[in-house]
């Protein structure tokens, strides 16, 4: 018996690689039974059969996370990529990827892409907001080969899920650290792909320096389902060191007295992040009552 990492899996087939070898694989009738599904990122224990060279899958570990889109287990890291311009940054879907990670429990990287592009320096308020949250950030650019060095790093001996929207440049920037990638780029063929959305598998790519990733289709808008509205101001990190307010349960919204409305006066949380913390808390508000 030997073990390995589920990177692909394709219409019952799952392929496991273990270091040395990736081994086509079936999952024994018990998973079903259990109605357990191996994902791509599962550590498995699988056996081999020797002459015909396919495995089984025998059992598989527990996980540490699972995210739901890209479906996809035990990954270290999301690296949330966001162009400057073409497409303009959407601050709002930012923070709602910053909230949905910190939701999933999952530690992110904000990669700030297509550098090359801003000539004013208009990233400088982005820049401004990330400082002031317990997040890490980079500056990248495929095109002008800015910060592909640092990002390589950052991937090392991790697995990371690529996220985004459509065009903000993650395939490139994929291609960029490992050439011999060759993702498509803004062609075609991955716009047809992700039209029809379940022809699309995760799928985890070994990186020549290093770790592990997962490419996928990009996305312009989602919604914070599960939340409960009670539950987001613990989503915005740097919000709890000023939650000494006058009511047990505020929600820092029209409370009088409130501890992170002060801090916001006093210029000790980002504007931005409270702006976007009261968008999203009446976009629960409001689904809650339809
Ligand atoms: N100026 C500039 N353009 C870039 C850069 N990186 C990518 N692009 C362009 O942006 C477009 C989209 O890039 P992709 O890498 O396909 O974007 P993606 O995020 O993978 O998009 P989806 O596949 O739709 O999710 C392409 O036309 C690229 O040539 C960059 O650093 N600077
Ligand atoms: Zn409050």
């Amino acid at each position: 018996m030997i073990s390995g990492t589920i990177i692909k899996g394709i219409g019952g087939f799952y392929y496991v690689d273990t270091g040395e070898h990736v081994y086509e694989c079936r999952a024994r009738g018990r998973f079903r039974k259990d109605k357990i599904i191996p994902l791509v990122g599962d550590i498995v224990d699988i056996e081999i059969n020797d002459s015909s060279k396919q495995g089984y899958i025998l059992n598989i570990h527990e996980r540490r996370n699972q995210l739901q889109r890209p479906l996809v287990a035990n990954i270290d890291q999301v690296i949330i990529v966001f162009a400057i311009k073409r497409p303009d940054i959407n601050i709002g879907l930012l923070e709602k990827f910053l909230v949905y990670s910190e939701y999933v429990g999952v530690n992110v990287v904000v990669c700030l892409n297509k550098i090359d592009l801003d000539e004013n320096n208009e990233v400088q308020p982005i820049i401004d907001m990330l400082s002031s949250v317990p997040y890490d950030y980079i500056c990248t650019s495929s095109l002008k080969n800015i910060g592909i060095d640092e990002l390589k790093n950052k991937l090392k001996g991790k697995v990371s899920v690529f996220a985004g929207p459509s065009g903000a440049g993650k395939s490139s920037l994929l291609n960029s650290i490992s050439p011999g990638l060759s993702l498509k780029t803004g062609d075609l063929s991955r716009k047809t792909e992700r039209g029809t959305h379940t022809t699309r598998h995760a799928e985890l790519i070994k990186l020549i320096s290093g770790g592990m990733v997962v490419d996928t289709p990009g996305f312009t808008s989602f919604d914070l389902v599960d939340i409960k509205e009670e539950e987001l101001q613990y989503l915005f990190p740097e919000f709890q060191k000023h939650v000494n307010c006058r009511y047990p349960s505020c929600m820092h919204y029209k409370e009088p007295e409130c501890g992170v409305k002060k801090a916001l006066e006093k210029g000790n949380i980002n504007p931005m992040r409270y702006e976007h913390y009261i968008q999203m808390l009446c976009d629960l508000m409001k689904n809650r009552r339809y």
